[in-house]
């Protein structure tokens, strides 16, 4: 396998405060990786700074051989949050505009992806539950032709059978070779799409292991591990 992303002693800070410190880790291509760690931990941040969206850390990240902000951004299709979307605007709308901003946005995919999710494209935004607003995020975010995605927290107060669906389309979506990075402080949504597992925990990556290797060689479910981690059960400096 491939690595797609590497990242070396990242640190970064925000006001003179540390929020993440000599981060190490990579993934190899065709993965699901979940990146593990509770409210605050940082995994917003992580995020943002591998999109190119934050800027001024120290370290290096690197998709593919770029180390480029500019580069990354290309090469990233990160879930970003609507947030500076004028809510009367009706989902085909925004879709549109996505298209018109990344060369990679595929119409034809986005189209398939929101009639899985069951979207009714001609809704308004302000108008979308929750859920709805959470798969319209998934199904802009996956209609990028692209080798990292970046889902973060897909399943924050989502109902059951949106979560399911959100998942179930992660997995038909997909593309083979392509890497997608899911952040989740419930990690129990995902545990069993996991190939690989990220916990930020007190600012640092304590933990980047194959989910194989902590079901089998530690003979314990993702679940468990990561309460593991986050009751003491690992040193972290
Ligand atoms: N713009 C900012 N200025 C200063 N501090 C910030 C800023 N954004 C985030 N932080 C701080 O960085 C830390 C990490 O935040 P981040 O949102 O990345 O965590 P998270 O793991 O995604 O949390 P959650 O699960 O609650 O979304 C927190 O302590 C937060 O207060």
């Amino acid at each position: 396998m491939t690595e797609i992303l590497s990242i070396n002693n990242l640190s970064y800070k925000r006001n003179l405060t540390s929020i993440l410190k000599q981060v190490n880790c990579s993934a190899e291509s065709g993965s699901i990786i979940g990146l593990l760690g509770a409210n605050g931990a940082g995994k917003t941040t992580l995020m943002r700074l591998i999109s190119g969206a934050a800027k001024g850390f120290h370290g290096e990240i690197s998709i593919n051989g770029n180390t480029q902000d500019i580069e990354r951004k290309q090469l990233v299709s990160f879930s970003h949050q609507l947030d500076g979307v004028n809510s009367h605007d009706r989902m085909e709308k925004i879709a549109e505009f996505y298209q018109a901003v990344y060369p990679d946005f595929s119409e034809s995919a986005f189209k398939r992806l929101a009639e899985f999710l069951e979207l009714d494209l001609h809704q308004r935004l302000g108008n979308l539950s929750k859920g709805n607003r959470m798969k319209f995020i998934i199904a802009i975010t996956l209609s990028r032709q692209v080798q990292l995605y970046l889902l973060d927290e897909p399943f924050d107060g989502i109902d059951s059978m949106s979560r399911k669906k959100i998942i179930a389309s992660i997995l038909q979506w997909k593309p083979v070779d392509a890497t997608i990075l899911i952040s989740d402080h419930h990690v129990d949504d995902v545990a069993n799409i996991l190939d690989a597992v990220l916990i930020i925990k007190d600012k640092k990556m304590v933990v980047s292991e194959k989910a194989d290797k902590i079901r089998e060689e530690y003979g314990q479910s993702i679940e468990d591990y990561y309460e593991s981690i986050y009751t003491g059960g690992k040193e972290n400096d």
